[in-house]
């Protein structure tokens, strides 16, 4: 197979469904993930955005073809996925609540922790916490750790599910800012509801409804238009700087 083109994706989608408990909870999906910025994965509750992450990771049944550098991912077990560079921070976080901050970056670490210090920079928190059990940290810092295992490694891509959810908003804006930092090295496909930040982070948005994709392209132009997002999300985006597409109230 000849290498993949500067401009190629980096991860491509097609025709991806999947199955919980004999439900189709992803239908058909097609899209792509360029090889840099950010790709933000919306839609309104329960559409299928996190049966989607997981369905790429192998974590659900599935059907269709992932393509991850040119080369087809969709018949590999999770853990070799990951093995490819695919960092994968899910939505419950699953820290090890018994362990401590050090034990669950410890463990969380393939090949030397190759980013060590820009975790300790970006999560100065942790560095303080780092004898404190997972289990009796934040929301927020939880959200901290789970992101800092992740990129404690060298990774291709990352996928992030709901980073924001249920945080306060001043945690909610240095978890975007860490966001941010990881993607100027590190293309992210990002499941994420709080609209002020898709527009602060996305560069191309994947909207799905009914597991289905019902729109893509670029952030800021569907962001800009209020009619159109209200329609594809039921939220509107103008003026509102709390703009979210699920019903939760942050804490
Ligand atoms: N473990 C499960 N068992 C049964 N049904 C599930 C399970 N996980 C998800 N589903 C169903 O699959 C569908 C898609 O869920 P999914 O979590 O992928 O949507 P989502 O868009 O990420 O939603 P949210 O924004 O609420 O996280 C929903 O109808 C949901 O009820």
């Amino acid at each position: 197979m000849s290498a993949p083109s500067s401009t190629a994706p980096l991860l491509r989608v097609s025709g991806l469904s999947a199955l919980i408990d004999g439900q189709q909870v992803v239908e058909s999906v097609d899209f792509e993930v360029p090889a840099t910025g950010v790709t933000a994965v919306l839609g309104r509750n329960g559409v299928g955005k996190t049966s989607t992450l997981r369905a790429i990771m192998g974590l659900i049944t599935r059907s269709g073809t992932v393509e991850f550098e040119g080369e087809r991912i969709d018949g590999l077990p999770t853990y070799r996925i990951v093995q490819r560079g695919v960092g994968y921070v899910p939505e419950d976080r699953e820290v090890f609540s018994q362990l401590t901050v050090a034990e669950n970056l410890r463990l969380a670490t393939r090949g030397g922790a190759p980013h060590r210090d820009l975790v300790d920079e970006l999560f100065p928190d942790l560095v303080q916490r780092s004898a404190q059990r997972a289990g009796s940290l934040s929301g927020g810092q939880q959200q901290m750790l789970s992101l800092a295992r992740t990129l404690l490694n060298d990774n291709r891509i990352l996928l992030v599910d709901e980073p924001t959810k249920g945080l306060a908003p001043m945690i909610v804006q240095d978890v975007a800012a860490a966001l941010e930092r990881a993607a100027a090295t590190t293309p992210i496909l990002l499941v994420e509801q709080n609209l002020p930040i898709v527009r602060r982070l996305a560069d191309t948005v994947v909207v799905i409804e009914g597991g289905r994709v019902v729109h893509t392209g670029d952030a800021g132009d569907l962001l800009d238009d209020d009619e159109r997002t209200q329609r594809l999300l039921g939220v509107h985006t103008t003026g509102d700087d709390d703009a979210r597409t699920d019903t939760e109230v942050e804490r």
